[in-house]
């Protein structure tokens, strides 16, 4: 039973101002909460493409979805081939593009996936199960000047060099095989005083590797910036986040966007001609909620940003 609480179900796709006979991509299908709420608002002619890396929640968004596959079709892909996926589908524009980010609720739960530093598994972490990158490889032959720099850049972990220290020691003398392995080496890194404050100490760590095996914020920027480029004049972006370096991402690539003229300033005329593409909608992100946040831990870290496409 795939089991995910969406967040911001009704936020995220109300932000895309749904046109009955629209084309709109759900870029992170997951358990298919947007992808339904999104096909129930769309009437004959439209379109909702779907897309998830994932088997097990395409397999399970396919029942989900039953009663208005008609309109819809789930493509199983990574989300930074949209160009691709949308040529291959003969569509030049679309109305809107979700995107909801991280993994879902039966990817953590799932424990061989190897997503959770609470259940043992081997170290896995991919999202996509047919992919050959995975945290054992990350753990057991990367350098350890890489695994401090991923720990560091995609944990904000200040304890990322000892960390990884400890990871090298123990794999020179066996490799590290499980999740339960590698926590043990984490906190062995992380002072005791520091262990016991800010949550689990695997925490960053686990998030952090999780990042470099899918390759997360590279794919997201990537797949932004294309959206921004299919949509029609009028069409939406809806973006949740859950940590502050996707957050980052989004909120800085919306800035670019929507800049317009970027002469230097004192210019009697504008020489440039640049004009701003997109129009942001949300100039403070939209979190969940009291209610939501009391219901779903998940959704504590949830921020919500919409933008628009401006005619040219
Ligand atoms: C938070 S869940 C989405 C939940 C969904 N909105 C719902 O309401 O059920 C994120 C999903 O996006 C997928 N995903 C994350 N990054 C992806 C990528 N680069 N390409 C394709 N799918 C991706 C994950 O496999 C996961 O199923």
């Amino acid at each position: 039973m795939f089991h995910h609480i969406t967040v911001l179900h009704e936020e995220a796709v109300d932000g895309l101002n749904i046109k009955p006979g629209g084309i709109y991509v759900d870029c992170t299908l997951g358990g298919a909460g947007h992808s339904s709420l999104i096909a129930s608002r769309l009437t004959e002619g439209a379109r909702l493409i779907s897309i998830d890396q994932d088997d097990t929640a395409l397999a399970a968004a396919r029942e989900r979805l039953a009663p208005y596959m008609d309109h819809v079709t789930l493509v199983k892909s990574n989300f930074r081939r949209i160009k691709q996926i949308l040529h291959d589908l003969h569509i030049t524009q679309v109305d809107g593009v979700l995107f909801d980010l991280g993994v879902s609720s039966p990817q953590l739960d799932e424990a061989e996936r190897g997503f959770s530093y609470n259940a043992e598994a081997a170290l896995d972490m991919r999202m996509d199960q047919q992919q050959e990158l995975t945290a054992y490889t990350i753990v057991n032959e990367w350098e350890e000047s890489e695994i401090a720099s991923i720990i560091f850049k995609y944990g904000e972990e200040k304890f990322a060099r000892r960390i990884a220290r400890e990871i090298c020691l123990e794999r020179a003398r066996k490799p590290i095989e499980t999740t339960e392995e590698l926590v043990e080496l984490i906190k062995r890194g992380i002072p005791a005083p520091a262990r016991r404050t800010g949550g689990h100490p695997a925490k960053r760590t686990f998030q952090a590797i999780r990042i470099a095996v899918n390759d997360e914020l590279n794919a997201f920027k990537e797949a932004l910036e294309d959206s921004i480029e299919m949509l029609a004049p009028g069409g939406r972006t809806s973006v949740i986040t859950f940590h502050s370096l996707e957050d980052r991402i989004c909120k800085q690539t919306y800035q670019e966007y929507s800049k317009g003229c970027i002469c230097p300033p004192g210019l009697p005329q504008c020489a440039c001609g640049q004009k701003p593409t997109l129009k942001i909608l949300t100039r403070k992100p939209i979190i969940p909620t009291d209610v939501e946040q009391e219901e779903n831990r998940r959704a504590r870290s949830a921020k919500l940003r919409v933008a628009e496409k401006l005619a040219k």
